[in-house]
């Protein structure tokens, strides 16, 4: 009885040490509609520069901000995310808004994805665009709190003014979005290397964009 008593010990010990190591991990929250490379170079190029372990891509339910009309099912915009970062082990689908459903407040979900994972640093990247807006966001003052923002700049890029602490990454300029994809989809232009080819391959298959 002393002797299992004495083995356990040091376990829980180091269980106990283990659970409080912090992690630094990265979390891009969009409409993905669809991903494009956009995306996945500033993944990269963030994870990089902060060295962080991970990065999460998560796509929104009901997005806040965006008229919803223009997004499609939130199922299909996952599908897509996992298949933009197949063979990347660092990038991984966080599907906690899909799921919740609803309108996506980054407050919500961030409350919850806290409470999950207590031992995450979470570094929350945003288009250095969005920084400007950040005022509007809900519950931002709390929120801010909770994530350390990224924005991510473009070379020569003046940083936006905010009242919040945001670290700002600089990336290579892309002049990629989701909305200029679904515009070439729709006057059957190709999207070759503006999207991984497992998500051309998905748009195609189930015929998405081309009637919007
Ligand atoms: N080319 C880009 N450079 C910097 N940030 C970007 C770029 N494309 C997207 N982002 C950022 O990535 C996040 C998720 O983007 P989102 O899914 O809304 O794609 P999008 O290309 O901006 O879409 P849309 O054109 O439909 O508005 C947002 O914070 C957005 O600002
Ligand atoms: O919570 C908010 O009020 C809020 C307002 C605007 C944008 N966001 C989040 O910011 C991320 C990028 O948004 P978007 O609209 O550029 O795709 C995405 O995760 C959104 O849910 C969040």
């Amino acid at each position: 009885m002393i002797k299992t008593v004495n083995t356990l010990a040091p376990k829980t010990q180091v269980a106990t040490e283990l659970d409080q190591e912090r992690h630094r991990v990265g979390i891009i929250g969009g409409t993905f509609n669809p991903p494009h490379l956009g995306h996945l170079i500033i993944a990269e190029q963030v994870a990089s520069d902060l060295q962080l372990e991970q990065v999460y891509f998560m796509p929104n339910s009901t997005p806040p901000h965006v008229d919803p009309k223009m997004a499609i099912d939130a199922s299909d915009r996952a599908q897509m995310v996992k298949a933009a970062i197949y063979g990347n082990q660092h990038f991984k689908l966080e599907q906690a808004e899909v799921n919740r459903g609803g309108i996506s407040y980054s407050y919500d979900t961030m409350r919850y994805l806290n409470e999950i994972h207590p031992n995450y640093d979470y570094y929350f990247i945003i288009g250095g665009d969005e920084v400007a807006y950040l005022k509007t966001w809900y519950r931002i003052e709390e929120l801010s709190q909770m994530v350390q923002f990224v924005g991510v700049n473009r070379p020569g890029q003046e940083h936006p003014v905010t009242d919040y602490p945001v670290e700002f990454v600089t990336v290579s300029n892309l002049d990629i979005s989701s909305t200029k994809i679904r515009q070439r989809i729709k006057e059957k232009q190709s999207v070759r290397y503006l999207v991984p080819d497992l998500v051309a391959a998905y748009i195609v298959e189930k015929g998405l964009y081309q009637n919007e």
